[in-house]
């Protein structure tokens, strides 16, 4: 299922006009404050008309201003999950659950429902809180729950409006996993909100990066993220990600990765060998030398070829190097670039001060 997507909408201070297909899999909106993430969510939504819209997910019209067609929300099949996790306080954890399925339910619906419902359960684990009521879970088990829900209204596509941005850490790193089995076993699209950069390193998919109501770059997420003209939309952290796959797990606590015939070195990671991670590499984290360092801790070095430099501020710039591992991005100074003698072509070596798995930001490592 594939969602495509055009609306021109004015407020009186802010022009929107945006295209784009959300594919199969999870595609982040991101972009500053104000960029237009949730007038977008909304329009999908049907809480705002836009201007001009054409909304389309699958073969369904939700919404085409041309043709006068309009589905109003509580006819379009969507899930919905945001912040706060909006559960009704007056029911249980299954209660809450079947509530979704009988928004959605007529005779046939409800009996395959019932697969479906302990297939979600299972799922998201929440098999043992099914009496309990919203108040008595914490954070992350609210979530879960809101997910469940999301999933149960069988949607053609699920909204996610920042859903981990009220839970701490230990909570996100949680729930994340259930959102990559979202993505990776049910074939409803997600599209995503967020502000977070290693969030968004792990679970995208397909990356639209907002700038004033307009998009500024999509794309398959890897891509999207080693571009440095996507840092000015607010995002920090800015930093390319890798795809490596574990190669080995050495006595000494360390996890060799294999990244396009790049070594790099983590922290021991839980994941068997073979499995395929994201890493990623924070620009403000990698140093350039111009001959192969020696003598040094830091066990992760890059070779490449200086791609592009682009000024950032009046005295840093983003350099982006091209590597076996694929792009990996620097900011340094303009001094340094200078005394270097920086320029597109240069073979140079990139030095990782630290490196994490996506959304795993405690694995930094020197
Ligand atoms: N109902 C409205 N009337 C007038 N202006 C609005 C309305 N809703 C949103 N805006 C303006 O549209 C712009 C985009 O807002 P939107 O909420 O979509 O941004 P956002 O990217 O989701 O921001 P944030 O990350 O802060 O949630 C902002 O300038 C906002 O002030």
């Amino acid at each position: 299922m594939t969602v495509n997507l055009s609306l021109k909408h004015r407020f009186e201070q802010f022009d929107l006009n945006v295209s784009f297909e959300a594919p199969k899999g999870l595609t982040v909106l991101f972009g500053a404050s104000g960029s237009g993430k949730t007038t977008i969510i909304n329009a999908i939504a049907g809480l705002l008309q836009p201007n001009h819209a054409q909304i389309k997910v699958g073969d369904t019209l939700l919404q085409d201003t041309d043709q006068g067609i309009w589905v109003p929300p509580h006819k379009r099949a969507l899930g919905y999950i945001f912040q706060d996790s909006r559960l009704f306080p007056h029911l249980n954890v299954g209660q809450n659950l079947d509530y979704a399925g009988r928004v959605t339910g007529g005779m046939a619906a409800r009996k395959s429902s019932v697969q479906q419902r302990s297939y979600v359960i299972d799922m998201l684990d929440i098999g043992d809180i099914l009496k309990r009521r919203p108040a008595t879970l914490s954070g992350g088990e609210k979530q879960r729950v809101a997910i469940g829900r999301a999933l149960l209204a069988s949607p053609q596509l699920i909204l996610a409006d920042e859903p981990l941005a009220a839970l701490d850490a230990a909570r996100k790193a949680e729930i994340l996993p259930y959102f990559e089995r979202i993505r990776d076993e049910t074939d409803c699209p997600i599209i995503y909100v967020s502000h977070a950069a290693s969030e968004v390193a792990r679970l995208a998919t397909t990356v639209v990066a907002l700038k004033a109501g307009q998009v500024l770059r999509m794309g398959p997420a890897l891509d999207v993220l080693a571009d440095p003209s996507v840092m000015p939309v607010g995002v920090g952290s800015v930093g390319a990600v890798i795809e490596a796959r574990v190669h080995a797990h050495h006595g000494d606590g360390l996890t060799e990765l294999s990244a396009g015939g790049v070594t790099l070195y983590l922290p021991r990671l839980p994941q068997s060998l073979g499995a395929v991670v994201r890493v990623r590499l924070p620009a403000s984290d990698v140093l350039l030398a111009t001959c192969a360092p020696k003598d040094i801790s830091a066990l992760n070095t890059l070779q490449g070829q200086v791609q592009d430099i682009q000024a950032i501020s009046d005295f840093a710039v983003l350099v982006t190097l091209k590597t076996q591992a694929g792009p990996v991005l620097a900011r340094v100074t303009r001094r340094s670039v200078a005394a270097l003698g920086l320029s597109v072509g240069v073979t140079c070596y990139a030095i990782a001060k630290t490196v994490a798995i996506a959304a795993d930001d405690t694995a930094d490592f020197t």
